[in-house]
């Protein structure tokens, strides 16, 4: 049966990035996505915006919500320090299984640890199975109406301390308003929107960063 379009970045990547090399994986990947098929990665453009935000908060535990084909995995995973760790979530196997080779030949499986399941079922698990103590980073790029529920979780679930970084992917496409609305009039968070593009388009869309006042 014929292939997936996760398969084909795959496999481009195979065939054209360099083993070992994630910077030359995420370059293969936008050159498939803005060339050949667009896909849902958060792309060259919002990518620097999450790289300059790890590399301010430089984290030693990170959570990312929604792995896809791991893009944005590698992206976070190669700005890590000696020791750090990226935990990421996806809920459907098909994509859990293409990340976890693009994180495998991007030479940072380390560094990455790919849970899968729905994050309202793993995110109650991070500290007891998990041994999470507090995240200093969560990057939000899965369904747009579970960025909520899932940040009031985290909040519940004591995973958050005093200066923890929340990125928030699609602020304007898809769009997550019912977020913004939240984050924005909660005084626990100090928010600030970063304009961008949405991948690989010239649409608009935009990233929000909320830090957590403990
Ligand atoms: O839906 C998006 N991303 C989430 C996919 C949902 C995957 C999930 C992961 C997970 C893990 C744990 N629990 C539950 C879940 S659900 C998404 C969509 C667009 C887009 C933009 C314009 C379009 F015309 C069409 C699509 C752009 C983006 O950057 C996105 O991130
Ligand atoms: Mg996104």
């Amino acid at each position: 049966m014929n292939q997936s379009k996760e398969q084909r970045i795959l496999n481009f990547v195979l065939q054209n990035a360099v083993r070992g090399d994630p910077c030359s994986v995420l370059e293969t990947i936008d050159k498939y996505c803005s060339q050949k098929e667009w896909a849902m990665n958060v792309g060259d453009e919002k990518g620097l915006i999450l790289d300059k935000t790890v590399e301010e908060v430089n984290p030693s535990v990170a959570l990312e919500l929604g792995t896809y084909c791991g893009y944005s995995a590698v992206r976070i995973a190669r700005l890590l320090k000696a020791g750090a760790h990226l935990l990421t979530v996806e809920f459907n196997p098909e994509f859990a299984a293409i990340a976890k080779q693009m994180i495998e030949f991007a030479g940072v499986q380390d560094k990455v640890k790919l849970l899968e399941g729905p994050s309202e079922e793993i995110i109650p698990q991070l500290k007891k199975k998990y041994e999470v103590d507090t995240l200093d980073f969560v990057f939000l790029d899965h369904w747009k109406d579970k960025y909520t529920p899932d940040t009031i979780l985290l909040q519940e679930c004591n995973l958050l301390r005093k200066g923890s970084v929340l990125l928030a992917d699609n602020i304007i496409v898809p769009g997550a308003p019912e977020f913004l609305n939240y984050i924005r009039n909660n005084p626990r968070f100090q928010c600030t929107n970063y304009p961008s593009h949405l991948e690989y388009m010239k649409v608009e869309d935009a990233m929000e960063k909320a830090v957590f006042l403990g």
